[in-house]
């Protein structure tokens, strides 16, 4: 059986939810959101999610605020998928994005908010050193000692594919044991960033990809046909259960019959 066939088996199938414009994706996907927490909490009482920075991402954390349905926030833990290695409180690290879009205006404990360590706290000097740091509190809310099983993980996607801080054609894309890694390099600045590996990406259960704009399309169209991750990392982001694509009209533009 052939590789991609074999992650085929192992993760469910993928939906394209296509819609007129930006605000549209962003709306829908937090309606979503807000309905997969309420479900996951029903099933297993505690709902664990993956936050992602970007604008969209940022924008559907604005919405959920707005209308956050049946949400427990007693029982939700909150993890990130990238950050940017900056200072505490730096305005461009997603972190502190998504805390005023939504986290600072919920009724959740600060202990259940797991943020990657910004430089020089936890100790951590270097996107190394962050990143063995989160790979601990990752494995010390996981049953097994590795990582939790995601109920959600949400993802932005840049022109090139990139997902988190996964680029084409780098070490961090192409890492197949650490859950987490950190980056010196990052061909989008800053260059020093922390990051969930796609190991970590496929131990959710839903997978989220939220693209909007014209720019992406071409890198939807091939991440959708099955690209080599490599090449388009967004192609090796796969739900267990679900991969589901929320994309504006100009995003899905690429797609076949579109
Ligand atoms: O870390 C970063 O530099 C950005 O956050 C980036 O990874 C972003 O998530 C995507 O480029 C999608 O961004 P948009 O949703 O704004 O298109």
């Amino acid at each position: 059986m052939s590789d991609r066939a074999q992650s085929d088996r192992a993760h469910g199938p993928t939906e394209v939810l296509s819609f007129p414009d930006a605000d549209a994706v962003s709306r829908a996907a937090a309606k979503a959101f807000v309905d997969a927490v309420v479900e996951a909490q029903a099933e297993r009482v505690q709902a664990s999610v993956v936050l992602t920075g970007g604008g969209t991402g940022i924008a559907m954390l604005e919405h959920v605020r707005a209308d956050q349905g049946g949400i427990d926030w007693s029982a939700v833990n909150v993890f990130f998928g990238d950050e940017r290695f900056l200072a505490p409180g730096d305005p461009d690290r997603n972190e502190v994005q998504a805390r005023a879009a939504l986290l600072d205006h919920v009724p959740i404990d600060s202990a259940r908010i797991h943020t990657m360590p910004a430089l020089g706290e936890d100790g951590c000097m270097t996107p190394a050193a962050s990143a063995e740091r989160y790979a601990e509190i990752l494995a010390a809310h996981s049953p097994d000692g590795t990582v939790p099983v995601f109920d959600v993980h949400l993802l932005g996607m840049g022109g090139e594919g990139h997902i988190n801080s996964l680029f084409p054609h780098t070490a961090a894309v192409r890492e197949s044991e650490r859950f987490v890694v950190g980056l010196d390099d990052s061909p989008k600045p800053p260059p020093a960033r922390v990051t969930l590996t796609l190991p970590a990406v496929r131990r959710a259960r839903q997978v989220w990809l939220l693209v909007t704009g014209e720019a992406k399309a071409a890198a939807v169209a091939a991440a959708v046909a099955g690209a080599d991750p490599e090449e388009g990392p967004a192609a090796g982001a796969r739900g267990l259960e679900q991969t589901v694509w929320f994309v504006d009209e100009a995003a899905a533009a690429q797609l076949p019959g579109a």
